[in-house]
């Protein structure tokens, strides 16, 4: 094992004995360590100064208290997280998640995967992330707004357009982005806009931040097929997720010529032979919010498949190119069998950390591409890092304008992957493309600050 190796094997045991049962925070550090054994041979000033081990340590971690009452009265106790991982390049910027699964270490992978990811962006934002282990579903808009307001009372001391600046992930919206902005608002006795992204354009959100980070993942698709000189353009596809990020990916995919005949929710899969049909799914899962079922129901041309990923479908049609848009670890090594049976040439991660490692290995050494997320689902954070600038200069794009600027950082984010692939000696690989320019430009920050 060369020096380099040795290092990296170290300190990743220290991070599982330090941080123990954080089992995703382990599989983000592992996946960025992997990549940087040549990283720290030619640059032995980042192990000198211990970067590994001060980038795996959160500079700040924040747990807390989250009381709301329900709509008949009732009194619940919610967890609330931020974890302010790194402000090398600038304040931390990242995410919340409402979901029952959040724990710690879902937010500390989160909150790693950030660091390096708003470095490919090439814009000035740190690395952070939060959320709760609250449960959305079937609750009230009343009971919404409250658990919000609650979870803003504790995070507003935290926050703040140089310090720390949130934004949505799954389970959090416009409509939670408002109710968080409103307390926070309330509270601080300020309008300070850019204290957090994915507001309502009406009132300093950014167009295209909705889209954004669909559309980027779409972006980025087409850049990874060109250089194989294919493109998306007449491409069978499917995209696991029906919120947020599939919804826009899917709606560029179209724009673009590809056909995607499957999309999923956590209840299941639909199959649609003649392609989603972006208007009933609106209707269903923004509108209604409803089950994905429901789409079969109302559509001729497809089926519902209950219960099974949408990587299923590629077991009746032949697939070229898969995103998975939905949740971590949701694409395993036996969907990526599937997948290649079905003849996929490339896997782009629109979620973050979807796929596993067994996955990961088994597509790209049938020679499948594989785009990693904090590359290729960068142009959500990017977009809210461009609504910071809009409203730091109280002003506002216009959708063309902020669409070509998102398109711009999507083919540098592109380029930056393949072209730092190529310098080490792995063209085509762009995992290890993303993990060691996002990496790089941070832990060369990190030295310019000196130990802090
Ligand atoms: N919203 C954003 O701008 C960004 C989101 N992401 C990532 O993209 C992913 C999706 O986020 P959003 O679309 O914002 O959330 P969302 O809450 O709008 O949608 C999540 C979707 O995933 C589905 N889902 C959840 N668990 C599932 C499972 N086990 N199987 C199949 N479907 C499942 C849900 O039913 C829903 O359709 C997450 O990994 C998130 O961290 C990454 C970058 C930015
Ligand atoms: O726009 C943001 O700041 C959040 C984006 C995010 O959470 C992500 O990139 O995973």
């Amino acid at each position: 094992m060369s020096p380099s190796s040795q290092r990296i094997a170290t300190v990743y045991d220290q991070v599982i004995a330090r941080n123990p049962g954080e089992h995703e925070f382990h599989q983000a550090v592992k996946e960025v360590f992997d990549s940087l054994g040549r990283v720290l041979t030619k640059f032995p000033e980042y192990v000198e100064e211990s970067i590994l081990e001060r980038i795996c340590e959160p500079e700040r971690q924040i747990i807390f208290r989250i009381p709301w009452t329900d709509d008949t009265g009732r009194v619940h106790i919610n967890r609330g997280f931020r974890v302010q991982f790194n402000s090398a390049l600038g304040p931390y910027k990242g995410g919340l998640r409402f979901d029952p699964t959040v724990m710690l270490g879902t937010v500390k992978f989160l909150g790693f995967e950030q660091i390096f990811k708003n470095a490919l962006t090439g814009l000035p934002i740190g690395g952070g992330k939060g959320g709760s282990d609250f449960n959305p579903k079937g609750r009230s808009d009343g009971e919404i707004m409250r658990f919000c307001q609650s979870f803003m009372t504790e995070a507003y001391r935290h926050i703040g357009s140089s310090v720390d600046v949130p934004a949505g992930d799954i389970g959090v919206g416009r409509r939670e982005i408002g109710y968080l902005f409103g307390q926070y608002k309330r509270i601080a006795n300020r309008y300070e806009a850019g204290v957090i992204t994915g507001k309502g354009t009406s009132w300093g959100g950014s167009l295209v931040r909705t889209e954004a980070t669909g559309y980027g993942a779409a972006f980025f698709t087409e850049h990874m097929l060109g250089a194989i000189n294919r493109s998306l353009d007449g491409s069978r596809v499917l995209v696991s997720g029906s919120g947020n990020v599939a919804f826009y990916a899917i709606e560029k995919i179209h724009a673009l010529g590809g056909l995607v005949v499957g999309a999923s929710d956590s209840s299941g899969a639909v199959h649609d032979r003649e392609g989603i049909d972006l208007e009933l799914m609106r209707e269903i899962k923004q509108v209604q919010r409803g089950r994905i079922s429901e789409y079969a129901e109302q559509r001729g041309s497809a089926e519902f498949i209950e219960g099974r990923s949408v990587w299923a479908v590629a077991e009746k049609h032949d697939i070229d190119v898969a995103l998975p848009c939905a949740t971590q670890n949701e694409l395993d090594d036996d969907d990526a069998r599937i997948l290649l049976k079905a003849g996929v040439k490339a896997v782009v991660e629109g979620a973050n950390m979807p796929t596993t490692p067994a996955a990961i290995h088994r597509l790209r050494e049938a020679g499948a591409l594989f785009g990693p997320g904090k590359a290729a689902n960068a142009g959500g954070v990017a977009t809210s890092a461009l609504e910071m600038q809009q409203n730091s200069i109280r002003d506002s794009w216009s959708f063309e304008y902020t669409e070509a600027r998102l398109a711009e950082i999507m083919e540098n984010i592109h380029s930056r992957c393949a072209g730092t692939a190529e310098e080490y000696g792995v063209p085509g690989d762009y995992v290890a493309g993303a993990n060691i320019a996002g990496f790089t430009q941070v832990a060369d920050a990190m030295i310019a600050q000196g130990v802090i």
